[in-house]
């Protein structure tokens, strides 16, 4: 068999382990031959690809951050609109199966190839965790230790000046890694997109932690947390061209208002793609050589249209209608739990 492998959207630590587990599995328990495409779907556009081996600089990615094969975005527009040469490039390098490793507008689309005939076995990513149908996506554990370290820093910092410190993290629809990292990290609040924020109240709680004695406030922002319309006004910042919402730095915006309101001083840290670095951690590096793995034995089972997924501790097969329907998103019970440390 000839599978073909890409990885798109934002980078994720990793995804070098997919890719190994896939070239390893593939080569090694069934004498298959693989290539990888470059840059995300581009390269199947442009038939950009590299001839994988099961050797030794396989080997050594297991634990390397990024992706060897590069990752890109584009426009789902120019994607569907090259279906005849995504399929010709598949076509003239004799590939059987594709395996595409993404987050969830990797996974529309390869939802969408499947349903135009092409046979895909998709493995998800993303360090937002908000892939739905799988409990957890490998590159989350990562993000939320880099995060989680960062704000244990800020602690020490903030009580000795007795500061207001925002911190924002990535989550662009879901506040996964802002649940987390504030968790783990002891909080004093979280805000995440699934959860308008309310300045009043958060200017409420900062001053009701500092009247009880308290020396500092830390507060974690995920990147998409909204205030409640009435509350304050977020700069817009339009759509990008791959129909992103492009942010304007809630967290520092949120700062100021805070700052005016209650003249506190405020610090705002925004960790950025710092959180995607690096290598992954232990559990993402098992996570993601199991998926690997299973990617590849559903491609000879012929299990198309479906992804890998963890349920539980097991490794199982989702259709991608299902896991593409609607995001994972943080719901109302598990913010009750971290809100019971709010303050
Ligand atoms: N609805 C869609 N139809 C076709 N292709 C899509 C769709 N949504 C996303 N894609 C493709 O998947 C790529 C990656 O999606 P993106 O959301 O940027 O990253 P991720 O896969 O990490 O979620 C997009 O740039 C686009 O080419
Ligand atoms: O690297 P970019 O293009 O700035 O994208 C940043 C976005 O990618 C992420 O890191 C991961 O999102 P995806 O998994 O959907 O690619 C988001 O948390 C963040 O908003
Ligand atoms: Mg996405």
């Amino acid at each position: 068999m000839r599978i073909g492998v890409l990885t798109g959207g934002g980078d994720c630590p990793g995804l070098n382990a997919v890719i190994r587990a896939v070239v390893r599995t593939a080569n090694g328990r069934y004498g298959d031959s693989i290539v990888g495409f470059n840059d995300g779907w581009r390269g199947l556009l442009e038939d950009r690809k590299v001839q994988l081996q099961n050797d030794d600089r396989n080997d050594r990615l297991l634990t390397k951050g990024g992706t060897m094969l590069g990752t890109a975005r584009t426009n789902p527009e120019k994607l569907r609109a090259g279906i005849d040469q995504i399929k010709q490039t598949l076509d003239d390098n004799g590939i059987d199966v594709l395996i595409p490793i993404g987050g969830e507008g990797t996974l529309t689309a390869a939802h969408w190839l499947a349903e135009e005939g092409v046979a895909v076995v998709g493995v998800p990513k993303t360090i937002d965790n908000d892939i739905d149908c799988t409990d957890v996506t490998f590159g989350f554990d990562t993000a939320l230790t880099i995060a989680t370290e960062a704000i244990d820093r800020l602690h020490s910092t903030a009580e000795s000046h007795q500061r207001v410190m925002l911190v924002e993290v990535m989550g662009r629809h879901a506040g996964w890694i802002a649940l987390h990292s504030g968790l783990a990290s002891g909080a004093h609040m979280t805000l995440i997109p699934e959860q308008p924020f309310d300045v009043d109240e958060v200017c409420a709680l900062v001053k009701k932690r500092f009247q009880s004695g308290m020396s500092h406030f830390i507060c974690v922002v995920a990147e998409g947390a909204h205030p409640a319309p009435e509350s304050m006004t977020l700069r817009e910042g339009g759509i990008d061209e791959f129909g992103h919402e492009r942010f304007t730095g809630v967290a520092q915006q949120l700062g100021v208002e805070i700052e005016r309101r209650i003249n506190k001083e405020v610090r705002t840290t925004v960790l950025g793609h710092v959180q995607r670095g690096g290598t992954p951690t232990p559990f993402d590096r098992v996570l993601a050589t199991r998926f690997g793995v299973n990617a590849v034995d559903a491609a000879h089972a012929g299990a198309f249209g479906n992804m890998v997924s963890l349920r539980g501790t097991e490794i199982s097969l989702v259709p991608l209608a299902d896991a593409t329907r609607q995001l994972k998103r943080v719901p109302q019970s598990r913010y009750d739990d971290a809100a019971a440390f709010f303050g």
